[in-house]
């Protein structure tokens, strides 16, 4: 299984100010972009991926989105506008949930009130995890297993902070060079180094 985990520091837990975020300050178009591409390719979707978004411009708790490839059903197009009606959805269905709850919302999505470090801590038990940064090792040189995890933010930094906690959860900082990409742009590249002849999660 293939994980990404995007940290939207900036996206909004509440549903219509997520949508009218798209293309604003917040930039929640990011999440789309990354669902898109780690989940769908032409004509198809990828098997055996999971992608976690972590909404953290809350008045209550974090949400938590995780989205399955091999659960989910016809979502009717991989749009912006489709994308993010989803995540509309499992942010409606989160309405007062308390502290580190779980909510199915609809097939291959779960919502939870859970924090970016709570959800890399319970991640950390069965997945290999690397922490996406332009200073960090080639990823080319980097072996994979069956579960690797990637950690990805929007538009703002991973505080400076929360990286020795990472790295004490096993986190590995690995590269995709100097270039500095989208996040959606970094789970393009992952995927193409993941499908190469030899490595683990295929
Ligand atoms: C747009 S970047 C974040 C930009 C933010 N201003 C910063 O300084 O981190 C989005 C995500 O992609 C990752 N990223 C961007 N370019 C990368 C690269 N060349 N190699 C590895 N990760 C990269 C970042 O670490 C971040 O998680």
């Amino acid at each position: 299984m293939r994980t990404f985990v995007l940290r939207a520091r900036a996206a909004p837990t509440d549903s219509q100010a997520l949508l009218a975020s798209v293309g604003e300050a917040a930039h929640t178009e990011i999440l789309a972009h990354t669902l898109m591409n780690a989940i769908f390719v032409a004509q198809s979707h990828r098997a055996d991926v999971v992608v976690y978004l972590v909404l953290e411009s809350t008045r209550d708790y974090s949400r938590t989105i995780r989205f399955e490839s091999n659960a989910m059903r016809d979502i009717g197009g991989f749009d912006e506008r489709r994308l993010l009606a989803r995540v509309a959805h499992a942010l409606d269905a989160s309405r007062g949930m308390g502290k580190e709850e779980t909510r199915a919302v609809e097939a291959g999505v779960t919502v939870q009130t859970l924090s970016f470090e709570r959800l890399v801590q319970q991640l950390s038990a069965d997945h290999q995890l690397f922490l996406m940064d332009r200073k960090g090792a080639p990823i080319h040189a980097q072996a994979f297993g069956a579960n690797p995890c990637f950690l990805l933010t929007d538009h703002i930094p991973m505080p400076k902070k929360a990286i020795p906690g990472l790295e004490r959860m096993g986190a590995k900082k690995i590269s995709l060079g100097p270039t500095m990409l989208f996040a959606s742009q970094c789970v393009v590249l992952i995927h193409h180094a993941l499908d190469q002849p030899g490595q683990a999660a295929l």
